[in-house]
């Protein structure tokens, strides 16, 4: 009796792009930058100031349209869909500076990002569903604000405006979470929380967290997979260990070769 080898399947991306090409005014923010993202995975994008980070997140959303390149989120072609669309398809982001309902409170925060989210007025004013608010409270409970649900979003800390954001993307089901230089103004306490909170959605779902903080990309990042951007494109993949030993990713960050 003859074995047949049986090969599994190659698993898709959550996310391909490729060959994607983006000037300004003639500057080319954006070279042939190609990235790949599995789901689940916690992916950190690192890269001094200028490498096109920002771009390449609103790139994915639909926020600029590249020159060239093409750009799939499970399996389908984003770039001819706009912002709402890929929104709408499950990808959410997190600016730098929070962008929460002040006036309104923690819990009404989220019900406003619930997924399929109903307008401003019918949201808060239309019954929530008791499926919605046991999914509000368990949100409640992974973000840590769950004494603070009655308060007003405009009177938390900021980082825990930060965390309501995450919490709101998690509301809006989304399946790919951007986010935006998440310790950018933190202090080390909420910092280290923030990372701890983005290590406990990990696996269930897929994170690419923007930062310039190390400390905080290693805390993150552990044996997962860091992209270094330079330029526009990616000059370096691995783990954390690897790229800041790498011999570009140090000059491109010190402005010098490390050792001649
Ligand atoms: N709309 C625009 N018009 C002209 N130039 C732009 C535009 N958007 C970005 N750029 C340029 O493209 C390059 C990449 O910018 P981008 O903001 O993506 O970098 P970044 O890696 O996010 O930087 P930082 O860490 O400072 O936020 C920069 O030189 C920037 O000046």
């Amino acid at each position: 009796m003859s074995a047949t080898l049986q090969l599994a399947e190659p698993k898709p991306f959550l996310l391909a792009a490729e060959g994607l090409n983006k000037s300004f005014q003639g500057f080319r923010a954006i070279k042939d930058l190609s990235f790949y993202l599995d789901k689940g995975e916690l992916r950190t994008v690192i890269g001094p100031n200028g490498a096109g980070k920002t771009t390449f997140l609103d790139l994915i959303t639909g926020r600029t349209k590249p020159d060239t390149g093409t750009m799939q989120f499970e399996n389908r072609d984003i770039l001819p869909m706009n912002e709402y669309e890929i929104y709408r398809l499950g990808i959410g982001r997190k600016f730098q500076t929070p962008t929460v309902y002040t006036d309104h409170t923690v819990y009404e925060n989220l019900v406003l990002s619930l997924e399929g989210s109903r307008g401003v007025w019918r949201s808060l004013f239309s019954k929530v569903k008791p499926s919605e608010k046991d999914r509000i409270f368990e949100i409640l409970n992974i973000i840590k604000l769950k004494d603070s649900a009655q308060r007003k979003a405009g009177e938390l800390a900021h980082g825990q405006k930060q965390w309501l954001e995450i919490g709101m993307l998690l509301a809006q089901n989304a399946k790919l979470l951007l986010v935006d230089e998440p310790a950018a103004g933190m202090t080390d306490e909420e910092t280290h929380r923030t990372g701890e909170l983005l290590l406990s959605l990990a696996g269930e779902h897929t994170i690419v967290v923007i930062e310039h903080d190390m400390t905080f990309v290693r805390q993150i990042a552990k044996d997962r997979r860091v992209t270094v951007l330079h330029q526009g494109t990616v000059l370096c993949e691995g783990a954390v260990d690897f790229v800041q030993n790498d011999e570009r990713v140090i000059e491109v960050y010190l402005g010098r070769k490390s050792k001649q």
